[in-house]
């Protein structure tokens, strides 16, 4: 396995190794010791997976506290582009975004520490995406930064007039008016 610390504090890129014989392939999604032992500690207690079509861009997602969530994050099936923003108050890259394309043939995965906004373009016809999270949804503390931000600037690869969002989505502030109250 190999973890890589992007230019975002706390935001690891992780390599895990892949094992491919004649049969297929197996490889550890998640070692809970050798993650905490590598800065990426978090109790993980909710596994969620979604199916995307081309095109879909979900996020930008987060919770406030005390629901904000840690994630590590990965793609079974496909390919999408990643994107995680820090909205951690003080924080030396706060506002600045990092992004990297997931997929299936690769298997990075992306850990994302509390305090950041998360969200992801579907790259190819369809993608499955899998995370980890280390609290429980709650829908009162869910926030949304709006995709197409002017001053996040984020290219999802999709054109614009392209992309599929959700009602809750675009309708989502941009990132100047933003909730982020993370108790830190
Ligand atoms: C996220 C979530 C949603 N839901 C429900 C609420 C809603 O009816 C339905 C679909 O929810 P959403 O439209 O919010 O799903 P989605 O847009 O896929 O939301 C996800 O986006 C990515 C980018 C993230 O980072 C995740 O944390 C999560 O916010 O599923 C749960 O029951 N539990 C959950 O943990």
């Amino acid at each position: 396995m190999k973890i890589t610390e992007t230019p975002i504090p706390g935001l690891f890129v992780v390599e895990p190794r892949v094992f491919e014989d004649s049969r297929g392939y197996f490889y550890e999604s998640y070692h809970k010791e050798r993650y905490f032992q590598n800065q990426m500690g978090a109790e993980f207690i909710q596994d969620n997976e979604s199916k995307s079509v081309r095109g879909v861009v979900r996020g930008l997602h987060y919770q406030l506290a005390p629901f904000a969530q840690s994630k590590l994050v990965r793609v079974v099936q496909g390919s999408v582009y990643d994107v995680a923003v820090d909205l951690r108050k003080g924080s030396p890259t706060f506002g600045e975004w990092f992004g990297l394309e997931l997929n299936e043939a690769e298997k990075k995965q992306l850990f994302i520490p509390r305090g950041f906004a998360h969200g992801f373009s579907v790259l190819s016809e369809t993608a499955v995406f899998s995370y980890k999270c280390d609290n429980v949804y709650n829908k009162d503390s869910e926030r949304s930064i709006n995709i197409n931000d002017p001053k996040l600037n984020i290219d999802w690869e999709i054109k614009t007039s392209e992309q599929i969002v959700s009602e809750k989505d675009q309708v989502a502030p941009f990132f100047d008016a933003a909730e982020m109250n993370f108790n830190f």
